[in-house]
């Protein structure tokens, strides 16, 4: 019996530089694969899609089979815990999702933490489909959104906002904002930990909301709530490697790198090689960052800045990826001509 080979993925995840980058990327599966579009207009909407575990994985799988990538990421959301969490979530068609607003952390504690997660079974269930369809090589990470991005929308009750409602929380009311994202990372820490007791090799915690914030918020709603919920994972007996992905993090990534106990650091689309490499250690594994909007344009400027990228993190662990998610608009031959690139040079 050969030896079960571990995914290059997650050896890399281990600490261990890979001549050839493994790949993957933020919304791989979803709305830029006519194949998802075709499926998902089978669905009711999309929450019932997600809580369809036939559908979530075979999106989830489209994306792998299609493209080869080195791991494939559950077919979910970030925003499925508030609505396990009691707080109704809708994804309106060009709206985006909307979220029952919480004016304090009584609103969000209906629902107790290990209830909540036991509501997203469908999830889970997705997940062990999704492990027994991997070959051996190929990485399943789990995510959740991170505590401040998660109260955040609890808090604005809507996505496409300016996000002022939750910055004033976290100026005005910081006891309340402590609370709400006490209540999150515990019911996120079951819901995690399920996960990884379903199969998941990985986990990936996206902070998308975390970019522009003073230094000492940051600090607060950013850097110690990750830590929390990275400490509390670890408590519960999960130790598999957490990539954290505080988006728009800028100079307080070191601090982010040094402090919150994640294994790797996923960098975003304005991350700096220059700095990343000056100011992260060595041996911990980064992840990203080509732009979407770039792999929408394509052409030789495409490949230089893929080219550019793999031989800026060539000295340590590194995952390609983007700095944020697939657009729905990205030409299907642009993401096959970075695989090509990454993989032939
Ligand atoms: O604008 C806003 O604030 C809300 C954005 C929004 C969310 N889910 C949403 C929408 C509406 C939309 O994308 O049109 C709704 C949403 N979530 C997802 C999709 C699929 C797709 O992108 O076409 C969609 C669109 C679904 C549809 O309309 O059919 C699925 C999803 N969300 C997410 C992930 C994890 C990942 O990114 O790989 C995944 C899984 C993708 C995969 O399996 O390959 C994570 C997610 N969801 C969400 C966020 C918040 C921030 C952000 O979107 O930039 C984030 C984290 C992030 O992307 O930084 C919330």
């Amino acid at each position: 019996m050969g030896q079960a080979s571990t995914p290059k993925l997650i050896s890399v995840l281990g600490g261990e530089a890979a001549k050839v980058p493994p790949v993957w990327m933020m919304r791989q599966a979803g709305r830029h694969l006519p194949e998802y579009l075709e499926l998902r207009s089978r669905a009711k909407d999309f929450l019932d899609f997600c809580y369809t575990p036939s559908m979530a994985t075979e999106a989830t799988l489209q994306p792998v089979r299609r493209y080869g990538m080195d791991a494939a990421i559950l077919f979910a959301d970030i925003l499925l815990i508030l609505d396990a969490m009691g707080l109704g979530v809708e994804f309106e068609k060009g709206v985006g999702p909307l979220v029952q607003q919480i004016d304090s952390a009584a609103d969000l504690g209906k629902v107790r933490a290990k209830k909540a997660a036991d509501r997203l079974a469908p999830v889970y269930e997705t997940v062990s489909r999704v492990k027994a369809e991997l070959s051996a090589e190929t990485a399943l990470i789990g995510f959740a959104g991170s505590p401040w991005t998660v109260s955040l929308y609890a808090i604005e009750g809507r996505g496409k906002t300016d996000k002022s409602l939750a910055w004033r929380w976290a100026h005005g009311r910081p006891d309340e904002l402590a609370a709400v994202m006490d209540h999150v990372i515990e019911a996120t820490a079951h819901y995690l930990l399920k996960q990884v007791e379903a199969g998941a090799d990985a986990l990936m915690l996206f902070d998308s909301w975390a970019e522009g914030l003073p230094n000492n918020i940051f600090r607060e709603v950013i850097i110690a709530p990750t830590k929390k919920l990275v400490t509390r994972l670890r408590e519960m007996g999960v130790t598999v490697p957490i990539i954290g992905f505080p988006r728009g993090a800028a100079a307080m990534l070191p601090e982010y790198a040094r402090e919150t106990g994640v294994t790797a650091i996923g960098l975003d689309t304005a991350a700096v090689p220059s700095f990343v490499n000056a100011e992260i250690v060595a041996g911990m594994p980064v992840q990203g960052h080509l732009d979407p909007l770039l792999l929408i344009e394509g052409g030789s400027r495409m490949d230089a800045r893929v080219r550019e990228l793999v031989e800026a993190y060539s000295g340590r662990p590194h995952i390609f990826n983007l700095g944020h998610g697939i657009r729905p608009e990205t030409p299907i031959g642009n993401v096959e001509r970075v695989l090509k690139i990454i993989r032939e040079g």
